[in-house]
């Protein structure tokens, strides 16, 4: 079988089962703790692990770090501080039998198409956050690896910066014929580059499936919210609902709540509020408990004297909210 079968434990920390037909991108999202480092660490063969890792064909379970297919790109670490960029990207395929020579011309034509060929004589230290990851990313594709693991490549980086270089890193993976596994914190990360996206919470495989599904129908409050979707759990059930189908009104004197059941309304006061797109998003902590988030026009913020402090209802019509179990 080609692409990524791997069946894994890592005692007290990890059980996941994952599956990528190649070509693949899998992204793995889950909150801090969950196992996804670990899961990566695992797959790589620097985390001691027991179960099975089968990838492009070949068993890997008992396969040293070294003769592992593997390119991996991590937030800041991952190149040498004493080499020159043509230097580190060449280095990874010399340690794979290519000769010098074709391993320097590779190098240059990799940096050459992640846009940073002009900065091949530079060594780490000369370079910024995205010109390094460039290169990272440069050094990981150009030994064609079977799986390529990248762990939160944009982390750290300015918004534009890390824009731009995930536009060109879909081109790349696009392009690319191996398995790739992106851990992320971002749901437009996930929305973006992945092919499927696994959800791990608390060492255990949650949930799979296309972007898609997975944001229209989260089984964890930490996607819910990753998507942008306000969620109110009950039990094991998650209520979730958009911050545009949300009404608010102020909670002066006289003015009540639209009308709805009391589960679908709640007392709040605004916390913050900041432009998003079109409409004004607040964020509003409830008596209740959840936090939430509203979108209303300007025009209404202004009206309903939205500012932080403010004393609102919040309530959503019972068409608008989706329910989902949390259990698979
Ligand atoms: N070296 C280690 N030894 C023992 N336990 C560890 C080690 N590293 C992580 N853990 C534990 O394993 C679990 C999974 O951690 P891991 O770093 O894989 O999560 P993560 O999803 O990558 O989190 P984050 O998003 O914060 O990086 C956590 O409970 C963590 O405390």
């Amino acid at each position: 079988m080609t692409g990524l079968h791997a069946d894994l434990t890592v005692p007290g920390r990890l059980v996941a089962q994952v599956h990528a037909a190649p070509g693949r991108v899998v992204a793995v999202i889950g909150p801090n703790g969950a196992g996804k480092s670990t899961l990566l660490g695992a797959l790589a063969g620097t985390v001691a692990a027991t179960g099975r890792v089968e990838v492009g064909g070949r068993d890997w379970t008992d396969l040293p770090v070294r003769e592992r297919r593997l390119g991996v790109v991590f937030q800041d670490r991952s190149l040498f501080p004493h080499l020159r960029a043509h230097e580190d990207v060449a280095f990874g395929l010399r340690t794979r039998g290519v000769p010098r020579r074709d391993a320097e011309r590779r190098a240059r034509d990799w940096l050459d198409r992640l846009g940073v060929g002009d900065l091949a004589e530079r060594r780490p230290a000369e370079l910024s956050g995205g010109q390094a990851q460039r290169v990272a990313i440069a050094r990981a594709l150009a030994t064609e690896p079977d799986l390529l693991l990248l762990d939160e490549p944009f982390a750290g980086l300015d918004v534009g910066v890390a824009t731009g270089l995930r536009i060109e890193l879909a081109r790349h993976l696009a392009a690319y014929a191996g398995v790739v596994l992106l851990v992320t914190h971002d749901a437009l990360d996930a929305l973006t580059l992945a092919d499927e996206v696994l959800v791990l919470d608390e060492g255990r495989v949650v949930q799979t499936g296309s972007p898609r599904e997975v944001a229209a129908h989260p089984r964890t409050e930490h996607v819910a919210r990753l998507v942008g979707l306000n969620v109110v759990r009950e039990g094991e059930t998650l209520r979730s609902f958009a911050p545009s189908a949300v009404t608010v009104s102020p909670r002066g004197a006289g003015s009540g709540p639209a009308p709805t059941s009391a589960r679908n309304r709640w007392a709040g006061r605004v916390a913050a509020l900041a432009p998003h797109g079109d409409a004004v998003r607040l964020l509003v902590t409830t008596t209740r408990g959840p936090e939430l988030i509203a979108d209303v026009t300007p025009a209404a913020a202004v009206e309903l004297g939205l500012d932080p402090g403010a004393e609102v209802w919040l309530s959503v019509k019972e068409t608008a909210v989706q329910t989902d179990s949390m259990r698979p």
